[in-house]
């Protein structure tokens, strides 16, 4: 599948939070009893060759590197046991993030969709076939400008990926084009406007997008 297939299918995207002890740690949050979840929007998507764009009243985006999972086959209420049935495929993509609307968010207990939801938050690789992918043990990393921000093993999630389908699963039909983004692990931090954002899987799959300013 080409990745503009399933931006274009564009069912809808699934991201967890809070799935590395040491993200949650370093924002100041308890781990979750069981995955917590939030949808950001199809329009989120960006591939690359275009930028990401820092809207207007996003004072502090955040990158968050997150392995996704593309969907390959229809399901609800998966078992754990056949939930790697119904992938597709992986691809890199980062939750980019307003975390200063997360936090007035946070504090008045409203939802996360304006903080993770603009118009190019949800930045993409090209799709990885699942054969060519161990999902349990990759290292996801990303670069601002050449220096390294985050490192980390997917083998230290708290809900491994068939934890993760069958959870989701018993909640929204999961449907093929569909994408989780299973959570970052640390170093989250800001960019700004002219930094270039590399990120990669192990050393198999690399990505760039540049950051530009309010338009
Ligand atoms: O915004 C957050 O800290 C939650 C999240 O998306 C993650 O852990 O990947
Ligand atoms: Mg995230």
């Amino acid at each position: 599948m080409d990745v503009r297939q399933f931006v274009r299918l564009g069912r809808k995207i699934v991201a967890v939070g809070r799935n590395y002890r040491a993200h949650a740690a370093e924002l100041g949050n308890t781990v979750p009893e069981q995955p917590m979840v939030f949808l950001k929007p199809t329009s989120s998507y960006v591939t690359q060759g275009r930028p990401i764009v820092i809207p207007p009243r996003v004072t502090e985006l955040h990158h968050e590197v997150e392995l996704g999972v593309v969907i390959g086959k229809e399901g609800r209420d998966i078992p754990k046991s056949s939930a790697l049935s119904h992938v597709a495929g992986y691809a890199l993509a980062l939750d980019m993030t307003a975390r200063n609307l997360q936090n007035e968010a946070k504090k008045k207990g409203h939802p996360w969709s304006v903080a993770k939801g603009y118009d190019t938050f949800c930045p993409v690789s090209d799709f990885i076939d699942r054969d060519q992918l161990d999902w349990s043990s990759c290292t996801l990393w990303l670069k601002v400008d050449g220096q390294e921000k985050q490192r980390g093993s997917t083998s230290n999630m708290i809900f491994p990926i068939p934890d993760l389908l069958a959870f989701i699963s018993s909640i929204f039909t999961l449907e093929p084009g569909d994408l989780i983004l299973t959570g970052t692990p640390e170093g989250v931090g800001p960019v700004v406007p002219g930094q270039t954002i590399t990120a990669g899987l192990d050393d198999f799959l690399e990505m760039t997008f540049p950051v530009v300013g309010p338009r």
